[in-house]
This record gives C-alpha cells, sequence and structure tokens, in this order.
C-alpha cells in the first residue's frame, strides 16, 4: 500500500519534472511536450490502475493552481482551453497503455511496451485532444486531427525512448516494474 503511494507520488514528480524541458508551442496553442513521454511511462512501468492514478494526482495539483504544466503553467482554466482534451485524455492513455503491458505477457517488454505507448499515448492521447480542440477552436474533427501530423514525430522518438527505458528497468529491477508484478488469471 505504502509502496504504492510512494510510486505513483514518484511519478506524477517524473510528469511534472519532465515539463522543465522547454515546449515548443504550435501556432494553434498546443505545445511539443516531453510530459507526455511522462504519460506513457506511468502506463509501461505502474500499471493501469497506478499509472492512471499518477497523472490524476498530477492533474489534481494542476487543477489546484501548481504550475506542474510544462512552460510553469496551472490552474482549472487549462482544463476548458485549447490543450484541455489532452489533459483529460492523459490518464485514460496511462490506463490504456498499463492495461496493455499487464495483459500481454509474450515476446519482448521493449516492443509490448512500444506498441502499448502507441495505442495509449499516441492514439487515445490524440483522439481526446482533437476533441478538445475540435470545440475550443471551433474546428471540424477532420481539421483539429490534421493538425495532429505536427506531433507524429516527437511520438514517435517518445514511444521508442518509453520502450527502451521501460525494458531497462526490466531488465535491472524487474521488481520495480510494477505493471508486471499484476497475477492475470491463468
Ligand atoms: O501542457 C498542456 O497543457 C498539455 C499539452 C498536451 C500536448 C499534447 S500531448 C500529445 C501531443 N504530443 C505533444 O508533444 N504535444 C501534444
Amino acid at each position: 500500500m505504502e509502496k504504492n503511494i510512494a510510486y505513483i507520488a514518484l511519478f506524477a514528480a517524473l510528469v511534472a519534472a519532465l515539463g522543465l524541458i522547454p515546449k515548443l508551442t504550435l501556432g494553434f496553442g498546443v505545445p511539443i511536450t516531453a510530459q507526455s513521454l511522462g504519460i506513457m511511462l506511468c502506463g509501461t512501468i505502474l500499471g493501469a490502475k497506478r499509472g492512471a492514478l499518477a497523472v490524476l494526482l498530477l492533474l489534481l495539483l494542476v487543477a489546484m493552481g501548481l504550475p506542474l504544466l510544462a512552460g510553469g503553467r496551472g490552474g482549472l482554466g487549462l482544463f476548458f482551453g485549447v490543450t484541455g482534451g489532452f489533459l483529460i485524455g492523459w490518464p485514460i492513455a496511462a490506463y490504456v497503455t498499463g492495461l496493455i503491458v499487464e495483459k500481454w505477457r509474450t515476446g519482448s517488454i521493449v516492443l509490448v511496451s512500444v506498441i502499448a505507448s502507441i495505442i495509449g499515448g499516441i492514439f487515445v492521447t490524440y483522439l481526446f485532444g482533437i476533441v478538445g480542440m475540435a470545440i475550443v477552436l471551433e474546428k471540424t474533427f477532420l481539421e483539429s486531427a490534421a493538425l495532429m501530423i505536427a506531433f507524429i514525430p516527437g511520438g514517435i522518438v517518445k514511444v521508442i525512448i518509453a520502450g527502451l527505458l521501460t525494458g531497462a528497468i526490466a531488465k535491472a529491477r524487474p521488481a520495480s516494474l510494477l505493471s508486471r508484478q499484476i497475477k492475470t488469471k491463468p
């Protein structure tokens, strides 16, 4: 129990720390940020529930006004802004990423983590982001979706980093890979 809380707090802090890496805000107001890598890692390393809780903890602190998002941003208003869809999607993205790593036990952990990060960290995150942007920017779903192209190159780099880091932890400290400590039914 205490171990879980410590890991959840640690990964909320990790995502916040990734916000210290300078962001690049695109013309339509959404930044390219290293924090989306943190969302993937929450899922691949902590698993579904703990990963989602770590992201929710971070978002709670952001909603309370702590400047923990890239560029030192915080406040409830962000959830109603152009990046609000992404923020709402982040815990679900971490959950889906973690669920895939928990359930898919065969093959290379690096490959499983990369695929889980693509599905959770890219598809799920982008889906929520596209809907949020379409509402706030008053664009169609397809117009918003087209804007996502700018995030794809960075997204590919991030899923590879998430896969390699998760693989390295699986090798060096298997007990710390909580996503694989969950017992699945035979
Ligand atoms: O800081 C915020 O307000 C949230 C930013 C969300 C940015 C999204 S996450 C997926 C995609 N990849 C990026 O690097 N940026 C966008």
